[in-house]
This record gives structure tokens, sequence and C-alpha cells, in this order.
């Protein structure tokens, strides 16, 4: 024995069991990190954050409600409309001799707001009150009036449970360019730096063209110029509002070009054939778009007799531009300066509702093609357009055989839009669920919602992130069991070893 050389029975490796427990345990360790990466990625039920905007329109007022999501840092999520609700009744500047009744219009509104916004958020939710071209014109003429008017709807708004940021009268400039950032926001143009398209916005009192050109660094007509940095890029855009060119004020000018001589009766082409109102004199010039111009002799009312043609009519709205000076390199109308068109261009309010009503949306249809259908639409009888629109408001249907050829004479004489450029508009009313207008714009702006400079984002996006550590995780371990049964596998099963 004492020479003999010791037999051991002697295993160094693990055994099975251990095997196993270290298998089990790795098998755990997946199983753990598979769920965690599909819990994170779950979508979880969305909060949101709300802001309220009312546009105080020269011919109705609209709420519109927006949302965006409350998780996000410096509230950067996207920004969508979830609500808005047409306040009965006129635009807020026709209650001048009544200011109450324009706090009082706003009520029904406000309630489906307060129904809209869950009541926990409510407190925190601005709400602001942007007044356009109506009340910019009641401020020419009287603005004690167009101030009890404000403090009308103040009253109404500071009593509501949201956070009231005030109520003011936005100018042209603003009106523009903030409807430019509402189409180019929602078409994603800012955030990822491309092509911007153009904005054209036609109220009842007054019109706006907005767009980006080359040939434009606001030294030209510093006037129509706003400069903006977003998303880390700078934008010099060129901006116009027309203050009387909304619908509603220029066929004023029109009607008042065709009253001049104080007749009790008017044949107006741009109406259809057995159209006949009689209206006021003094309903007709009470607008200092028009007022002064007023016959000294009119009598109190005059027959307006429609006509319905289409020719004529673009002959009679043509008269109210004015082409004749400019003191500029080039002009579009009424001596302001306009530098060339450029780009694609969204129109929207009242372009769409008329070139909706009218079926003349498609701008592919040659611009010929277009003008033949509006005189067709403007030759038809008074009587049988009544019967083939039961249901439209008949103030409305009257005026949309001029409002079209206003349209496509605003866009053709005023802007310069050719056969060739016309294909380049598109008219809309909203954009992925949110209306275009410059509410969306004025919000996003006084809440600083969109950067100057570009946000700086992680490497990968959130999921991505998960993903490749999960994966990287399961690759290691794998790796490890493998190495471990390649080590420990073949040598578990030998018994005894020979020490
Ligand atoms: O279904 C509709 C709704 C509105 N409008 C017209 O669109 C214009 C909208 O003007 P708003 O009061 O919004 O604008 P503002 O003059 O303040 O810019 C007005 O001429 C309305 O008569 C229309 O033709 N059809």
């Amino acid at each position: 024995m004492s020479a003999q050389r010791e037999m051991k029975e002697k295993n160094p490796w693990p055994t099975p069991v251990t095997i196993i427990i270290i298998i089990v345990i790795g098998v755990i360790a997946i199983v753990a990190l598979v769920t965690v990466a599909v819990l994170q990625n779950k979508s979880v039920p969305q909060k949101y954050k709300y802001g309220i905007v009312l546009d105080a329109g020269s011919s109705h007022t609209a709420l519109y409600i927006y949302q965006w999501p409350a998780e996000k840092d410096n509230n950067t999520g996207r920004v969508e409309q979830t609500h808005s609700c047409k306040v009965k009744g006129k635009g807020i500047s026709s209650y001048a001799s009544e200011p109450w009744k324009a706090g009082e219009s706003l009520k029904e509104c406000m309630g489906e707001a307060e129904n809209t916004v869950p009541k926990e958020r409510a407190h925190e939710t601005p709400l602001y009150l942007g007044a356009t071209a109506g009340m910019r014109l009641l401020d020419i003429v009287n603005s004690s009036a167009s101030k009890n008017v404000f403090q009308a709807v103040e009253k109404a708004l500071q009593n509501s449970p949201f956070s009231y940021q005030g109520a003011r009268i936005l100018s042209g400039q603003e009106e523009g360019a903030f409807g430019w950032v509402t189409v180019n926001y929602l078409d994603d143009r800012l955030k990822q730096g491309l092509k911007t398209t153009g904005a054209l916005d036609l109220g009842g009192a007054s019109t706006q063209i907005s767009f980006i050109s080359d040939n434009f660094d606001g030294s030209e007509s510093p006037i129509n110029s706003v400069n903006f940095r977003l998303y880390g890029n700078d934008y010099n855009l060129y901006t116009h509002s027309f203050l009387c060119y909304g619908k509603d004020q220029v066929l004023k000018m029109v009607l008042a070009n065709q009253t001049q001589s104080g007749a009790t009766t008017v044949l107006d082409p741009c109406f259809h054939s057995g159209y006949n109102e009689t209206k006021n004199y003094s309903v007709l010039y009470d607008s200092p778009c028009v007022s002064g111009r007023k016959p000294q002799e009119a009598p109190e009312k005059f027959d307006h007799i429609g006509k319905g043609n289409f020719q004529e009519c673009q002959k009679a709205v043509k008269s109210v531009f004015n082409f004749t000076f400019c003191k500029h390199s080039r002009c579009s109308f009424n001596g302001v300066f306009q530098p060339p068109l450029q780009g694609p261009f969204g129109a929207f309010s009242a372009y769409y509702f008329v070139m909706n009503f009218l079926n003349l949306t498609d701008t592919s249809m040659p611009l010929e093609t277009v003008k033949q259908k509006l005189s067709q639409y403007c030759g038809t009888s008074w009587d049988k357009i009544k019967r083939q629109h039961p249901t439209v408001n008949v103030k409305y249907l009257a005026e949309y055989c001029f409002s079209g050829t206003y349209i496509l004479t605003l866009l053709t004489e005023g802007y310069d839009f050719t056969a060739e450029t016309y294909s380049n508009i598109k008219f809309i009313k909203k954009i992925k669920g949110s209306d275009a207008g410059w509410t969306l714009g004025y919000m996003l702006n006084l809440t600083n919602m969109i950067p100057a400079e570009a946000p700086d984002s992680p490497p990968l996006p959130h999921a991505g992130y998960v993903s490749i550590v999960t994966l990287m995780t399961i690759l290691l371990i794998g790796l490890l069991l493998f190495v471990a049964l390649r080590i420990f596998w073949p040598r578990c099963s030998k018994k005894t070893q020979i020490v």
C-alpha cells in the first residue's frame, strides 16, 4: 500500500445537477429579458395635454382643441386637432352694438370644450382667442366698440376652467405667417427641413398669401418679410395680407362699383338669372372697404337682379384690382410687392369651401376647363340652382358664382398663377385630421412647441435600443452556455479520474 499509487476516485467538474441549474437560470434570464423587451414596447394608454384656440373670424367664430402626448419632454410630441366647434351666429365684430351677445355666443362651444378636455387637465390648458379681419375693420371704424366686444368675450373666457391667455387682434402678417406654419408643421416639412408649401388663405374680410421664394430675402419689401428659425433651419417668409380682399368685402366692393350712379336697380352678372333681392344701400356701404364711396343721392334700397354671365362677372371683379402702379421690381396688385411664385401651395378656408362646392378642387384639370365649368354654373338659372341644392344655405348658394369667379381672378390676375402653375395649388380643408388655418401655428408659437434648434435625438429609437440589448444578452448567455457545456459535459460523463 505504501508504495502503491493511491487510486483516488475524484471528479473536479460540476455535477449534472449544477449544469441543469445553470441551464435553468439561463432560460429564466432569457425569458425575463424577452418579457421586459415586449412589455417595454407595448403601447400604454396615452396621456395628453391640451390647448384651445378660438378663431374669431369676420363671418363666424370657430373653436379648435389640440392635444399632444403629455410624457414627451418639453412638449415636443406631435400636436393634432382633437375637436372643433362652430359658434352659432355671426362673427364677434357683428355684435358691436350689443357686445354682451358676443360673450354669450361662445358659451355653447366652451361647454363642448369642457366636455372634451379631461377635468384634471383643464386648469393647465391654455386658452387663446385671436380675432382677424372683421375685428381689424371694426377697430378702424369704431375702436371703442371693438374694445367693448373684447371686454365681453374676455369676461366669458375668464370664467371658464381653462388657463385663459388673452384675446387680441392678429395682424395680417401674423395671420399669413401662422397659416404657413400650420400647413408645413402638419405636413412634417419643418422638422425634416424639407422644401416648404406656400399658404393661400381666403376669409370673408381679408386674404393672405405666404411662401418661401429663393428671390426674396426681405430687403426689397421688409414689411412682407417674416423670419423664423425652426428645428435648426432659417426661413425668410414672404407674406402679405390684403385687408378688404376677403370674399365678402370684395362682393361689397364689386356691388359698390355697380351702384355708383345711385340706381334703384342693379343687373349683376355675378348672380344667377332669376335672382332678385331688395337690398339696403346703408348695409352695402357699412364697411370701411367701401365707405366714403356711397353715392350722395342714393335711395334707401335697390333691387339686386342676377344676370348670370361669367365673362362680365370676371370684368366686374377685375375692376377692384389696381394694376397700374408699382414702385417695386414686381407687384401682385394695389402696388404690393410679390416675388415670383415658387413651389406647391395649399389653399384653404373659403378657397376650399367655394371650390369644393363647385366641384373644382381638382387642379390637374386645365385652367380653361375650370373656367368653362364655372361659366356654365354661373349661366344656370337661380331656380334650377335652388332645386339642385335644396339643403345649402341660400345666402352662400347665391354667392358661389361670384366667389368662384373672384377666386380664379385673384389667383390668376392678382397673384399671377398661370395655366401651367395653377396645378401647383391644392385646395385643402384638413391635413392629417387638423384644419388648415392660422390657429395651430399661433398656438405652437405661443406655447414654444416648435424649438428653434433641432432637438438632440438618441442614436437609436427606444424600441431599437431595447431590442438590440435583448438580442446581445441572449447571444452572450447562449455563448456562455455553449462554452460551459463543451467544457463540462464530456468530462462529467467520466466517472473516475486517476490522479
Ligand atoms: O361653408 C362655408 C363656410 C364659410 N364660408 C365663407 O368663408 C369665409 C370665411 O371667413 P372667416 O370669417 O373665417 O374669415 P376672416 O374674414 O376673418 O379671415 C366667409 O366669407 C364665409 O361666408 C363659405 O363660403 N362656406
